[in-house]
């Protein structure tokens, strides 16, 4: 489904779905209750720049927009069936809990994919990849600099002593990835660690958040993480993910023209970077 959509509408991005009301454009400003109805308009606007839209459920469910959250996967399936959308949730939890995580992603929201924190091993992702055709993706060097607090740390106890995203990186291209469902997240913000997990994970998609809000650089990104065919995929898909750039390129009654015009420079931006050598 991602390759046919990047195919479609040659692109590498994802928007991400960050609604926030108080940044909202003055006809919605600070009504929660307008969630669906931003969100919904800006997917109209980008639905044929995009890979994949990535909704984060905690937009949602700080202002019990859960069911917003509903009628928006609904718009989104209507509107761009072609689109996957990666449902932004980091969940990570005891089986049991897991299968309870997985049946709200796939079956209450209907996602396509799931982001996942693999902090509790392999039993706690395990619950998710019982669902044929849906993905997951392992946070493993995020973009924040955090992310370095443990994601950076030597595992003593493992031959060849591996940073712990590189252990991951290694899980996810290898043995836990039993039906090539998973994929991972990696930081725009950290270009040297996506070659890295490129090396390490050649055959995994890759969600990669961190260019616009955050300053990651796009053109680094591609170069980093992309390896090219003849036909113009990547031999593992990236996936590069803006919110806030294009969510709120705008303030005004303009905010939907300004949110495609973003997208279109960032997937413009990302298909040019293809093309550049290192
Ligand atoms: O490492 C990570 C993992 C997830 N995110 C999420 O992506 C978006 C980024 O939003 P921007 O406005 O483009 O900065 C947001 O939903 C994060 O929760 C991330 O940033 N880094």
């Amino acid at each position: 489904m991602l390759r046919a959509a990047e195919r479609q509408n040659g692109s590498m991005l994802c928007v991400g779905l960050d609604p926030e009301p108080t940044k909202f454009p003055a006809a919605y400003k600070g009504d929660a209750n307008k969630i669906y109805d931003f969100c919904a308009r800006i997917v109209d606007a980008t639905a044929d720049l995009v890979s994949s839209f990535k909704p984060q459920i905690a937009y949602f469910a700080a202002h019990r927009a859960e069911g917003q959250l509903e009628r928006l996967m609904e718009h989104m399936r209507r509107v761009a069936p072609h689109v996957p959308i990666i449902l932004d949730a980091k969940r990570g939890d005891i089986g049991s809990t897991a299968e309870q995580y997985a049946k709200e992603a796939f079956e209450r929201y209907g996602a396509d994919a799931v982001t996942l924190s693999p902090f509790m091993g392999w039993d706690s992702v395990a619950p998710y990849l019982k669902y044929e055709g849906k993905g997951a993706f392992l946070l493993c060097r995020t973009s924040n600099p955090g992310g370095d607090d443990l994601q950076n740390q030597r595992l003593a106890t493992v031959e060849g002593q591996p940073r712990l995203y590189e252990h991951i990186a290694q899980l996810a291209q290898g043995p836990w990835n039993l039906n090539g469902q998973l994929g991972l997240v990696v930081g725009a913000t950290y270009p040297a660690e996506i070659e890295r997990v490129r090396e390490l994970a050649p055959t995994l998609p890759l969600l990669i958040p961190g260019v616009g809000a955050q300053g990651g650089d796009a053109v680094a990104t591609v170069k980093a993480g992309w390896r090219g065919h003849a036909d113009g995929s990547s031999v593992g898909a990236i996936i590069v993910n803006s919110s806030r750039a294009v969510l709120y390129a705008s303030s005004g009654d303009d905010f939907e023209q300004a949110a495609r015009q973003v997208a279109m420079q960032t997937r413009d931006t990302l298909e040019a970077a293809k093309g550049i050598k290192a």
